[in-house]
């Protein structure tokens, strides 16, 4: 069963003996590799955009004393945690990671830990899909003196490309996202075995087994984004949740061009997790108003096509989106080649009905011979239905599409990407990813009474700060609960979900202290970290945006039309750290 969207087995314990000695054998390293694969699924859903990491640490007499996963984007890395499980245990043992570490966060934290701990041998499954990451951290590892083998390049064998599939199908989304610069994106639907995806009349509950839609409530918890188009949302009033209790929570999205959409309807019903409704611009206004007075987050684009919504949630940092459609949106997706993978239900049922509507509308073909073939397919039985999954685009091959940052130097000498006059920062993988309130920088900050207290990073004490001196109990439980986030993300829903349902225990001050409460947890941020200082010193002279097309607030908006304040906030602190006297004397910074 392929790794990706399906149930992963849960991990046993971590001392386990293998019974050969010394060094390990080929198998016994395609064994780790694929345990390694296999436990960094464990976090599905919650590392996003981020890929999943595993490592697997194992002594020279073939005990496994190490194993993590990265729990979620901004949580200590896989390979720390795997370190401090093994201990002393460390030294000369093989570290075995699905994925090449990324360094997000400029300090090389994963590779200085194995590396510093002792580890002697890294196994690979496969490098970095990120250009500016590929290759880095196994350069890092090779100066280091430690053995590095990479699966199909210093290891090759059927077994090891099996092995290394294994790696590489636990980071799809990441790997299809990398090379085509739009999510990954999965059509799914339950059909009746004569293919329908509802009776002439439209009614669809319920198709696929109970069982089956239980597997889909996984599905949507692997998913950032749900999409459906307008008529579903008139049609079924879905409500688009993972009722998995505690799992990753995927947005709603919904695809409307007329905005002919109900005033009341489950989706408007923000209380668990946040609807987007994507439009075309300039349609119904007052409708727009409404949503916005709900709370719903109304999009305009030119023309709304799939592929441009994709790019725009793409820009937003969306990783993988499950399509829950009906065949008029779900023949439109297929046509503008954003669908990646498709589920399909199939229930040993029929409806019949020459009007019944069936799960993908016209595509203009009009021979056989132009049907798409899936590739990779699966069958698996759920209950009394049918699972048939498959790809519709190839698995792409990141080695020639995505040169190496060597690779293009040699192509173009004058290509200097780090010689920008702007540069732009959003997720903490880009290149200035620890310019991110999500980058994983704890920080110290005075409390009310003047007892500095850490958090984990800007956006926990960004988030909780929303709440401080409220006399409510709830608010105090309120930033109790955002101080022990487990990542900046889960800072951030929390945060932004109390204020979105109880706005009454936000400080009525916010508005105005906001600017400043970001400030200071800056400084202290760029102050204690020195090569954090650094980075944004090697900055001077260039502006520095916040590339989020959405938060128009902090960040610099789709075209530039956002107020950039993170930005503008940390070229006030790079001229303070320079020593300018004024803002204004240097001439790329944006005054306050
Ligand atoms: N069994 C299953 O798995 C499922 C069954 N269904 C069933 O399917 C039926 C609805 O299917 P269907 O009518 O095809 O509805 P869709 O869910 O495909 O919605 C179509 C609507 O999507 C909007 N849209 C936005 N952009 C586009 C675009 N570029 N191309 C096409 N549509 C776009 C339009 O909304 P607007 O008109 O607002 O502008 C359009 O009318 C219902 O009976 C429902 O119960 C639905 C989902 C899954
Ligand atoms: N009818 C049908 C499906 N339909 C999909 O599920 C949506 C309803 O989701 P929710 O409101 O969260 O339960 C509906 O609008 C459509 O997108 N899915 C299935 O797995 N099996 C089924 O038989």
């Amino acid at each position: 069963m392929a790794l990706s969207f399906a149930v992963v087995a849960s991990s046993s314990s971590i001392m386990c003996k293998a019974t050969n000695a010394n060094n390990h054998s080929h198998l016994q390293d395609l064994s780790y590799i694929k345990r390694a694969a296999l436990i960094s699924d464990k976090s599905a859903g919650f590392t996003s955009p981020h890929p999943n990491f595993g490592c697997v640490i194992v002594t020279p007499s073939a005990e496994v004393v190490g194993e993590a996963y990265l729990y979620a984007q901004g949580t200590k890395p896989a390979e720390v945690l795997a370190v401090e499980a093994a201990g002393e245990r460390c030294r000369g043992a093989t570290a075995y990671v699905n994925m090449e570490p990324g360094d997000c966060h400029g300090d090389h934290t994963a590779v200085s830990a194995l590396v510093q701990a002792g580890i002697t041998r890294a196994v690979i499954g496969m490098r970095h899909p990120l250009q500016h990451l590929r290759g880095n951290a196994i350069r890092a590892f090779r100066s280091q003196g430690l053995q590095v083998d990479v699966l199909g390049e210093d290891m090759q064998s059927k077994l090891v490309e099996e092995a290394r599939k294994a790696c590489l199908l636990v980071n799809l989304p990441f790997v299809y996202r990398a090379a085509s610069r739009v999510p990954f994106s999965v059509l799914k639907y339950a059909m009746t075995l004569d293919g329908k995806i509802a009776a002439s009349s439209g009614h669809a509950a319920w198709i696929s087994s109970k069982l089956s839609r239980n597997r889909v409530f996984e599905l949507r918890g692997r998913s950032d984004a749900i999409i459906v188009g307008g008529n579903t949302v008139r049609r079924d009033n879905p409500r688009l949740t993972a009722r998995h209790g505690g799992g990753h929570m995927p947005i709603r999205i919904v695809l409307s061009q007329s905005l002919d959409l109900p005033e009341e309807a489950n989706l408007w019903d923000l209380s668990d997790v946040s609807t987007v409704v994507v439009t075309q611009r300039g349609a119904r206004r007052s409708f727009q108003r409404y949503l916005a007075s709900k709370g719903v987050e109304v999009v305009e684009l030119d023309i709304l096509n799939p592929r441009d919504v994709m790019e725009y949630f793409h820009d937003r940092g969306y990783l993988s989106i499950l399509w829950e459609c009906g065949g008029t949106l779900a023949a439109s997706a297929i046509s503008s080649g954003v669908i990646h993978k498709v589920f399909a239900f199939v229930a040993p049922k029929i409806i019949g009905g020459k009007n019944a509507p069936s799960p993908v509308g016209e595509l203009g073909m009009v021979e056989m011979s132009q049907a798409l073939d899936l590739i990779d397919v699966c069958f698996e039985q759920i209950g009394p239905d049918m699972l048939i999954s498959g790809f519709l685009q190839p698995i792409p091959d990141l080695t020639p599409t995505i040169p190496s940052e060597d690779e293009t130097f040699a192509i173009d000498p004058t290509v200097a990407p780090f010689e920008t006059s702007i540069i732009f920062f959003y997720k903490t993988w880009d290149l200035y990813g620890a310019f991110s309130n999500f980058s994983p920088h704890p920080i110290q900050m005075p409390d009310e009474d003047g007892n500095y207290v850490t958090w984990f990073s800007v956006e926990h004490y960004y988030q909780a700060n929303k709440f401080i001196g409220v006399s409510n109990p709830l608010a105090q439980d309120c930033i109790d609960k955002i101080k022990s986030a487990k990542s900046p993300e889960e800072a951030a829903r929390m945060g932004r979900l109390t204020q979105r349902r109880h706005p009454h225990l936000v400080r009525s001050d916010w508005e105005s202290v906001k600017i400043d409460v970001m400030y200071r947890a800056l400084k202290c941020k760029f102050s204690i970290y020195p090569h954090l200082n650094s980075m944004l010193l090697s900055t001077a002279g260039s502006v520095l945006v916040e590339a989020s097309p959405h938060d128009l607030f902090w960040g610099g908006g789709r075209d530039g039309e956002g107020l950039n304040y993170l930005g503008r906030l940390l070229m006030k602190l790079r001229s303070e750290f320079l020593g300018e006297s004024s803002a204004a004397s240097e001439n790329t910074c944006i005054a306050l």
